[in-house]
């Protein structure tokens, strides 16, 4: 279930609101203008799952939102524990990538197909943590400032829209306000 914490941006943040209440989260993002809609989960696909097979499954809504909203450039963003002694490296060096604030020129429009993640909305004078899990399409419109962490031990697939050929292209602002927030781990572990 998508879980939403609010803090304000100070040099020390406070938690201003935390809520799993589908409603009050909407509402919340609908103000930064940031759409949180929900795909219904189709079961059975395994993190083996590939891009080509994933993108087959979610066929139809993918079909629609690009009629709809005109993205030129679909993929598919994954990455699940495994076994092999370089995972710990790996996992570090792909969450690094997300973790520092950013923008981007194009639309972040983000589908979990399963697993979860935070993005980190920085708006106005506050941050908004969503946790994304199953199911969530976020929506969030360009030049945002916003960073993501997919926590230490990163288990997530989400499908990613672009309007852009060039697929994902960060812009990073040198604001290091990613670090005085609490990250994935601490908000999951903290989650009542
Ligand atoms: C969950 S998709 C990977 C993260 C990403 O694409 C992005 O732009 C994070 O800010
Ligand atoms: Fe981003
Ligand atoms: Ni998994």
């Amino acid at each position: 279930m998508t879980y939403l914490t609010v803090y304000s941006d100070g040099e020390t943040p406070e938690t201003l609101l935390r809520t799993e209440d589908p409603a009050e989260i909407e509402a919340a993002l609908k103000e930064i203008g940031v759409r949180l809609r929900h795909w219904e989960v189709v079961d059975g696909l395994g993190d083996d799952a590939g891009q080509e097979e994933v993108l087959e499954v979610y066929r139809d809504e993918v079909a629609r939102i690009v009629a709809e909203e005109g993205y030129t450039f679909v993929d598919v963003a994954q990455l699940h524990p495994d076994d092999s002694p370089d995972w710990p490296e790996r996992a570090a060096a792909a969450r690094a990538k997300f973790l520092d604030e950013h923008t981007h020129d194009d639309d972040e429009v983000r589908f979990f197909v399963s697993g979860s993640g935070i993005f980190y909305l920085h708006v106005a004078g506050k941050v908004h943590a969503v946790l994304c899990e199953a199911g969530d399409l976020l929506s969030v419109p360009a030049r945002t400032t916003h960073w993501f962490d997919m926590g230490t031990s990163p288990d997530f697939t989400a499908i990613r829209f672009f309007h852009d050929d060039d697929g994902w292209v960060g812009d990073f602002t040198g604001d290091p306000i990613a670090s005085r927030i609490p990250d994935y781990d601490t908000i999951v572990a903290t989650r009542s």
